[in-house]
């Protein structure tokens, strides 16, 4: 399902937070936005899993207007791992993980077998499968981390929405997270902090700078040395990795101020 971001604005105690940010992403494909913090790429993907309403401006699913369906069929349709997922839920793994169908289910209704075995793929495909009868507060944070992906898949979105899916996780973690995400085949918008990583992940990337969308294009486009030092105001040298011939920025050291009193 596309999905197609169209003129967002938001506005937050009479600050512009968000400014006429559109921003398309194809079906199956997986799109990220970076930028700075406090640029406004969390307030942006809020928009998009219906945590808050924009001043002004669409977002379409698939060519309707999200804030026009049901929050039943908005539930099902968007799945959103956020920066305040599951921190409240004093439940086991399985119970967690089973709670991504219930926009799908009617009342007390219980799962079917089907959806049990949706759920138990799941956990197996995010290596949480022998955590199942433990407490998720009592997890580590890359742990608890999986286990909310695998809620997210198990209820079987058409649109995907992650913010910093990859906070916490080990680099094998990460990369199989990411990884899952390309060959998922859902729509994918996800916040990354990590340009190498975005680079390594995305069809395509969205930069913010304080509210608005200052580039996109595919990696190759965007991720280069003078919209880093433009945007993050960083010196970097973009260099294709030697594998895959996905650019990779190679950042140095700030040199440190001098020190008082020393010549
Ligand atoms: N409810 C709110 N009221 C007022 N200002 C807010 C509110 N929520 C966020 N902001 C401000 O909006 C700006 C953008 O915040 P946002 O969390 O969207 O940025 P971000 O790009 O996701 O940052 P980070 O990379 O640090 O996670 C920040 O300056 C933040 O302080």
């Amino acid at each position: 399902m596309d999905l197609r971001i169209d003129g967002l604005c938001v506005t937050l105690n009479g600050q512009e937070i968000v400014r006429r940010l559109s921003l398309d992403v194809a079906n199956g494909h997986v799109v990220g936005l970076v930028g700075p913090n406090g640029s406004g790429k969390s307030t942006a993907l809020r928009c998009v899993y219906r945590a808050l309403r924009p001043s002004s401006g669409t977002v379409w699913l698939g060519g309707g207007d999200l804030f026009a369906l049901s929050l039943r069929e908005s539930a099902r349709t968007v799945a959103a791992l956020t920066q305040e997922s599951g921190s409240d839920l004093d439940f086991t793994v399985e119970e967690v993980v089973a709670l991504g169908r219930t926009p799908h289910l009617r009342g007390n209704q219980p799962l079917s077998a089907r959806e049990r075995d949706l759920c138990r793929h799941a956990m197996e495909r995010l290596d949480v499968a022998h955590l199942a009868r433990r407490g998720v507060l009592e997890l580590s944070g890359g742990e608890r981390q999986r286990v909310l992906v695998a809620r997210a898949l198990v209820q079987e979105p058409r649109v995907l929405v992650l913010d910093e899916p990859t906070n916490h996780l080990d680099v094998r973690h990460q990369i199989e997270l990411l990884s899952l995400l390309r060959g998922a085949g859902t729509t994918v918008l996800v916040v990354l902090h990590d340009l190498n990583l975005a680079s390594a992940a995305c069809d395509r990337i969205g930069v913010l700078s304080e509210g608005a969308l200052v580039a996109a294009g595919t990696p190759a486009e965007v991720l280069t040395p003078p919209l880093i030092k433009e945007v993050f105001g960083v010196d970097a040298a973009v260099v294709p990795h030697p594998m895959t011939g996905d650019p990779q920025l190679l950042y140095t050291l700030l040199s440190p101020a001098p020190e008082r009193g020393r010549r």
